[in-house]
């Protein structure tokens, strides 16, 4: 027995914070989280969830065009926003309520609001106190806009699910995951899309074929881009016009030209940084370095009783990555089964207009650490279905591979239902696969993902 009100105190439930709680109150600590928010987290609330929910509503544009060359005849639809957004927001709402319940049934005492700490065992939320023998900082992270001139008539991914109106001109700043996806959601929900980035393709330290191959099928599915643009150079103003309200954002093109472009909603999609600043981390002398909270392997920071995980810590961030840190801490600590997460070969997806989904090593990392001897199988085709359906959307699918034995180091693909493609494929990388076992493996035909199995 401790002298502490808890053994355990959680700082935010979200994913990584949720999973932590659960699994040290199942293992028998006495568990606290405390949440300012609504409970789920990012993932949950304003990241994953409602953004995939998007994601599945802007391909209904696409359908009803192709459906027509399998014989259908769809009248073109229209998008009703407000009933998107509003129901998107109920799904969120029952996953609260969901995920306050699972901590009841897990026996975790959740307190609302947002906390900070008095003392190394002590933390505040209002104006009651806690104590506890040790305390997970499970803060998650926010959106950062650069410090630029009218970047604040710009919102960020959290606004996007709560917009009051479809803009019919959206302009995006930043060509990371949560630019590129948006830019993709907001042409396929029927808007004039224009994305603004500052190298020349979207999604900087993935393949280079999934680059390339993202970009291109953007361009055909309408989006407008600027490249290669001197970010220093980008402001944004708002023209006040007759009804409506119009933002102009103005930058300077790689040749160092004028561009303005007139948009209805500005997203700035330029990075995200860890939520600490409210925590009062110095009251604990908790150790922070370049904005995150630095910990070692086993998720411990500079104080041996406080741990930290999820994208306050920085390593990788996405939400299987910060629930996999809580568990292991969890086990480690309550189950007293030392358990460390590898953050090699995680398989990740970006759920553009198509996806792209990759495990392991892209082909210049590759070459990088192996030089020549990597081999790289590559694979570009239109997918059965677009037979029918029409359009030039191509699959791009790609194998890396080193050594006489050719082990797999890593796998790319664009493509309908990439992500649910890689998720499996990534078995192979993890379990140090060879390209001969992808060969003695059955194709399953047809399929897009029987290629993996043929590659030459
Ligand atoms: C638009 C978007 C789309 C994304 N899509 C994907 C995806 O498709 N796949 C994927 O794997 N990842 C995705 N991510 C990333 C994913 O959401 C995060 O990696 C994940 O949520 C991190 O979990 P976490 O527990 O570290 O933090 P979070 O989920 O952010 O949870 C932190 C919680 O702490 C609370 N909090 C903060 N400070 C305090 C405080 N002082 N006191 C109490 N509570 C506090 C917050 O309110 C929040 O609820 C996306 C992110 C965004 C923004
Ligand atoms: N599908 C998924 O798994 C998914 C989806 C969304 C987010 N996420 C997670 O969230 C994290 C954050 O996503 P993100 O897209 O905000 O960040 P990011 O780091 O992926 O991309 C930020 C982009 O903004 C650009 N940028 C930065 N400053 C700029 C400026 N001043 N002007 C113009 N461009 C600028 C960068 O060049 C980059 O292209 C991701 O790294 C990922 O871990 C994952």
């Amino acid at each position: 027995m401790t002298n502490f009100d808890y053994d355990l105190f959680v700082i935010g439930a979200g994913s990584g914070g949720l999973a932590a709680s659960k699994r040290a109150a199942a293992l028998g600590a006495k568990v606290a989280i405390a949440e300012g928010d609504l409970v789920g987290g990012t993932c949950v609330i304003r990241g994953c969830v409602p953004k995939k929910l998007m994601v599945y509503a802007s391909h209904f544009s696409h359908f009803s065009q192709e459906a027509s060359g399998y014989g259908w005849e769809i009248p073109a639809g229209k998008l009703d926003w407000n009933k998107l957004r509003d129901a998107i927001q109920s799904e969120v709402s029952r996953l609260n309520k969901l995920h306050i319940s699972f901590l009841e049934k897990s026996n975790v005492e959740l307190i609302s609001g947002f906390a900070k700490f008095v003392d190394a065992h002590t933390v505040a939320v209002g104006d009651r106190q806690f104590t506890a023998e040790r305390i997970l900082i499970a803060v998650g992270g926010e959106a950062s806009k650069p410090d630029l001139a009218g970047m604040e008539h710009a919102i960020t991914s959290k606004e996007m699910f709560l917009m009051p109106k479809f803009p019919q001109r959206f302009a995006v700043i930043g060509g990371g995951y949560i630019g590129t996806e948006f830019a993709g959601i907001m042409r396929g929900l029927g808007a004039d899309v224009t994305q603004i980035i500052r190298d020349r393709y979207v999604l900087r330290g993935f393949d280079h074929d999934v680059r390339i191959n993202v970009q291109e099928s953007m361009v055909n599915h309408g989006i407008k881009f600027h490249t290669c643009i001197n970010s220093d150079s980008l402001t944004i103003s708002k023209n006040a016009s007759k009804d409506e309200s119009e933002l102009t954002i103005s930058f300077k093109d790689g040749d160092g030209n004028l561009q303005q472009i007139n948009a209805d909603t500005v997203l700035a999609a330029t990075g995200r940084q860890p939520n600490l600043s409210p925590l009062s981390l110095d009251k604990a002398n908790i150790e922070v370095v370049k904005g995150a909270i630095a910990v070692k392997e086993d998720s411990s920071t500079n104080q041996p009783h406080i741990y930290a995980i999820g994208d306050c810590t920085n390593r990788v961030n996405l939400t299987p990555v910060a629930i996999a840190e809580g568990r292991a801490f969890a086990e480690t600590v309550y189950g007293h089964t030392p358990r460390f997460i590898s953050h090699n070969n995680i398989p990740s997806a970006v759920f553009s207009q198509p996806e792209a989904a990759t495990v392991g090593l892209s082909e210049e990392k590759a070459r990088e650490l192996y030089g020549d001897r990597i081999k790289v199988y590559k694979t570009k085709f239109r997918p059965m279905f677009y037979s029918l359906a029409g359009g030039d959307t191509k699959t791009m699918m790609k194998l890396i591979v080193v050594g006489e034995e050719e082990r797999v180091l890593g796998l790319q693909m664009v493509g309908k239902d990439a992500a649910e493609i890689i998720q499996g494929m990534s078995l192979v990388v993890t379990m140090g696969g060879c390209k001969k076992d992808l060969d003695n493996t059955m194709a399953m035909h047809p399929t897009a993902a029987e290629e993996f199995m043929t590659m030459r």
